[in-house]
């Protein structure tokens, strides 16, 4: 496949350009390791290091062109130089000139938040599904194109991955995709050149702050999505979120909101809430649902929004809603047969996240019972969180295991010190500190009587454990089952 640079270039903001212009371009490469004969290469400004650096490897590699947001000094001949204000948005707009315009090809719909994102585009792929289409799906657990599963690396990809990816969903007849945007892609250009039919704001609580450095910049980010949203599309928020108002305010798409609490386009009430799941009342419709706890009604609510903007019968998308289950990792229960202790596996990796699955679980306790809640924290990310994280283990358990999550390159013991710091004097007794997390589940389950409950929080799906530069196999689900079926 060859393309005219020219072709590529036609939606950029071009400020400058040197070298010669006409030619045919066979692939588009931001690594300049990866970039071959004909390429072009976009040097792109990063975190760990600068795209401009790599040029001449790029050229040396076989680039024919360079879009940058620099033109080197030195110059080569007969290569193209073309200079942009901002490199990571025109590899998303050629990124989409390149795969035909994919987006435009089907309906897709972003969702964003710092919880919930999963949950809430896994939850579409699957009412779409079952409403007869052939769907796409972008998530951290996995991407799908119609039933095919690939692998993900990302919350979410790479501008270049995404629009192949909604290529590959175009060519094999999908009608939707749902993606999950995160805040570093949005801030990263990672989602340029995407032509949205909706956007989701689900929630805006304390993650990240590692990137973001502060509140602030962290909602900017989130609203950068909306301020890109074409006058077509909807952007539908939680107004329950203080936030959700703030991501409406310069958004071009047409205005919805969903709650639980004040007049909404998308209205929902809590009549029942437990162990079983929920009981809502949507749009005069009473529904039952197997997901748990208060925040899974506002992700079912956002996905009743979201089919009837995209034109389903309500009725209908409602049904099918009741049928949906969670997402692979989210509020999962563990029990092996004969067990009498209540396994929970779930992916709360953020204070608020923490907080909502610990009140869930409080809701529906037996008097008597006790939750033994394990938790640590990511190495490599976000350390303001960990001594919250531990104060809302240990204010809403009675016994907490504080072990490591994916320590990285970090220190784990340090980690395991940082989280101390947040917990309560008075608290002290009821925590144990075990670095090691196949212990600290052990310990735990050791610990429970039966009809306690143990929540393994933090890792969810995830089937490794980061630490240093490795990746070694571990699996929250297994790990809890087995120490079940020991100590059942
Ligand atoms: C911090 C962060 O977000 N980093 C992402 C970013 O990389 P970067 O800015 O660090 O890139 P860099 O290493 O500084 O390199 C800059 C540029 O030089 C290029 N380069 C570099 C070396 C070389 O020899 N030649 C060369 O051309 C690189 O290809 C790059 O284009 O852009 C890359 C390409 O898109 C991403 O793969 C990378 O994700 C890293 C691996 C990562 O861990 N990201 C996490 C934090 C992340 O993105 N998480 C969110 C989820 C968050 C949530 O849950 O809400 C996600 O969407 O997954
Ligand atoms: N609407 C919500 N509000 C608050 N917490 C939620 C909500 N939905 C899910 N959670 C909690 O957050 C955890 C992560 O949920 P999910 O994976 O759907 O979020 P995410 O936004 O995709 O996270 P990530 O940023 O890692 O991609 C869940 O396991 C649950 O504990
Ligand atoms: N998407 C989240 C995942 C965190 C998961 C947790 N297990 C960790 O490794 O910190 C992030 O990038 O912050
Ligand atoms: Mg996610």
């Amino acid at each position: 496949m060859a393309t005219a640079l020219a072709e590529l270039l036609r939606p950029l903001n071009i400020l400058e350009a040197k070298g010669p212009q006409e030619m045919e371009i066979e692939k588009i490469e931001f690594d300049s390791r990866k970039a071959g004969p004909r390429s072009v290469f976009v040097a792109v400004r990063g975190t760990q290091t600068d795209g401009h650096r790599y040029i001449a490897q790029a050229v040396e590699a076989g680039s024919t062109a360079v879009v940058c947001e620099a033109i080197p000094e030195a110059v080569q001949p007969g290569i193209a130089y073309i200079r942009v204000a901002n490199a990571s948005e025109a590899l998303g707009l050629m990124a989409d000139v390149w795969h035909g315009h994919p987006s435009r090809q089907l309906k897709l719909v972003g969702v964003t938040g710092t919880n919930g994102k999963t949950t809430t585009v896994t939850l579409l792929y699957d009412l779409f599904s079952a409403l007869g289409y052939k769907a796409g799906l972008l998530s951290t657990v996995r991407n799908k194109i119609g039933a095919a599963e690939l692998a993900a690396t990302h919350t979410t990809p790479d501008a270049l991955s995404i629009h192949g990816l909604l290529r590959e969903m175009v060519d094999t007849g999908c009608d939707f995709a749902f993606m999950e945007v995160s805040s570093h892609a949005a801030h990263q250009r990672r989602i340029a050149g995407l032509h949205f039919a909706g956007g989701v704001f689900t929630n805006i609580t304390h993650d990240h702050l590692d990137y973001h450095k502060t509140f602030k910049a962290y909602i900017e980010a989130k609203k950068m999505f909306f301020d890109i949203l074409p006058a077509t599309a909807f952007a539908l928020v939680n107004l329950d979120d203080k936030r959700g108002g703030v991501m409406l305010q310069n958004t071009k798409a047409g205005r919805y909101t969903f709650s639980l609490r004040e007049m909404a386009d998308f209205r929902a009430r809590l009549l029942g809430n437990n162990m079983a799941g929920l009981h809502l009342m949507i749009d005069g419709q009473e529904v039952y649902s197997r997901l748990m706890g208060e925040f899974n009604a506002y992700n079912l609510l956002a996905v009743y929004g979201v089919a009837c903007l995209l034109g389903q019968d309500p009725v209908e998308a409602l049904t099918a809603a009741s049928q949906l289950k969670a997402a692979e990792g989210r509020f999962d229960y563990v029990s092996p047969p004969g067990a009498s202790k209540i396994g929970i596996v779930d992916y709360a990796h953020t204070p608020d996240a923490l907080e909502k699955v610990l009140q869930t679980i409080a809701g529906f306790l037996e008097p008597g019972s006790r939750v033994i809640t394990v938790v640590g924290c990511g190495g490599d990310r976000d350390k303001a969180k960990r001594p919250v994280m531990a104060e809302v283990a240990c204010r809403l358990s009675q016994q907490v295991v504080l072990t490591s999550d994916n320590p990285r390159t970090e220190d784990p013991e340090q980690i395991l010190k940082e989280m101390q710091a947040g917990v309560p004097g008075l608290a002290a007794h009821m925590v144990l500190s075990i670095v090691n997390r196949k212990e600290a589940i052990r310990t735990a389950v050791a610990l429970a009587q039966p009809g306690d409950v143990i929540l393994v929080a933090g890792k969810g799906h995830e089937k490794y454990q980061e630490i240093g530069q490795e990746r070694l196999p571990f699996d929250d689900k297994a790990v809890l089952a087995e120490a079940l079926e020991q100590q059942p």
